[in-house]
């Protein structure tokens, strides 16, 4: 097991494109870290750079103490699983299993008693014999992981691993590979553009923008303590509702002449009240319902502020029956609303509990 460190790591493509503008992050043995971020933000270069399938412009990368920036993908000590799968379609499972091992001229017995362990953990131990061709999406992205599993790496990295499966196989695939990764222990590095998968699989949580780290921290610092706008908006869904200055004051959110600020709050921070029934220490707002969306056992709530176009999604508990065009006025504490630096999008205000 080892720790992955970058240092100042930039990369610069030809064209002058500056995918990666210098990052800096610690990933203690053992731990599960998320890249996340929205397309284009240097994720999959950033990994790539780990994995030695992309040159480093400059900085470091070290994984287990030892600086890899000039070792090839092979001498690293890492596996990575993709997307797509990248099983050899005319080999069957076992074969797949065995093909890195073999390569690195392990023992016959070493090899049969890592790829049986492997197939025990996956449960894929009845597909042995079967070709990629004869497997389901779910069952192909276990046997990627267990190709990964058997080289008993120093790190496992994953490039939306996923993503080509459905909605509900993606849950389950989710849930399994945190259980293992778990139980392995093994540091791992994981990259997709997904908020919610990123916040159920990290320890570590690293918001990516634009090449740079946005903020990293565990999920719920995140989500809680947002230090820029942007994570406050890319983190949770629905997302934070955003109050632009303007029409803060134009509500009465704000006095006239207060500090200029973009409100956040969150749609859970939020409640319908009815007329005056709102507590001393909530801001009240009232809005026309413009949607409402039901998820089952709550619904969010849709309305605009006023005139403007600002739309400020509420929580409410069962099945809202609102229809759009109705008056409703919603109410949130006012520790519940965070406040951002309308230039720079930082955070400037304290959170409360924090
Ligand atoms: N080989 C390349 N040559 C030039 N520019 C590149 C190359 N590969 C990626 N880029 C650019 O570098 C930036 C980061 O790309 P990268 O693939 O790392 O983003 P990403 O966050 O993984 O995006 P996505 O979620 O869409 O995969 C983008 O602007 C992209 O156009």
């Amino acid at each position: 097991m080892a720790a992955i460190e970058l240092q100042d790591v930039r990369k610069v493509y030809a064209g002058n494109v500056e995918a990666v503008k210098g990052v800096s992050l610690s990933i203690p043995d053992g731990a599960f870290a998320v890249l996340v971020g929205p397309s284009g933000c240097g994720k999959s270069t950033l990994l790539r750079m780990v994995a030695g399938l992309e040159a480093i412009t400059s900085g470091t990368v070290s994984i287990g103490g030892r600086v890899v920036n000039d070792l090839e993908p092979a001498e690293r000590d890492i596996a990575m699983v993709f997307q797509n799968y990248a099983l050899y379609p005319h080999m069957t499972v076992r074969r797949n299993l065995e093909y890195g091992l073999r390569n690195r001229r392990t023992p016959a017995e070493e090899i049969a008693r890592r790829v049986d362990e492997a197939a025990r953990i996956l449960d894929i131990a009845g597909l042995l014999d079967r070709r990629p061709g004869q497997l389901s999406g779910g069952q192909r992205q276990r046997v990627a992981m267990g190709r990964a599993i058997v080289r008993e790496p120093a790190a496992f990295l994953f490039d939306e691993p996923l993503s080509n499966l459905d909605a509900k196989l993606r849950v389950a695939m989710r849930a399994e590979i945190r259980r293992l990764q778990r139980r392995l222990r093994t540091t791992s590095l994981y990259v997709t553009h997904d908020q919610l998968e990123a916040m159920t699989l990290a320890d570590v949580l690293v918001v990516l923008n634009a090449g740079r780290i946005e903020q990293s921290g565990t999920p719920m610092e995140l989500y809680e303590r947002p230090a820029s706008l942007f994570v406050a908006t890319f983190i949770g869904s629905p997302a934070m509702n955003v109050i632009p200055h303007g029409a803060a004051v134009a509500a009465g959110l704000v006095p006239q002449g207060a500090p200029e600020a973009t409100l956040g709050i969150r749609p859970e921070h939020m409640r319908l009240v009815e007329g005056l029934a709102a507590s001393g220490d909530e801001a009240v707002v009232d809005l026309e319902v413009s949607g409402v969306e039901v998820v089952g056992a709550e619904s969010y709530v849709t309305g605009r502020l006023g005139s403007s176009a600002v739309e400020i999604s509420v929580r409410v508990p069962g099945h809202s029956r609102l229809e759009p065009g109705t008056p409703m006025r919603a109410a949130g504490g006012r520790a519940a609303f965070l406040r951002f630096d309308p230039q720079s999008g930082a955070r400037i205000s304290a959170v409360s509990g924090a």
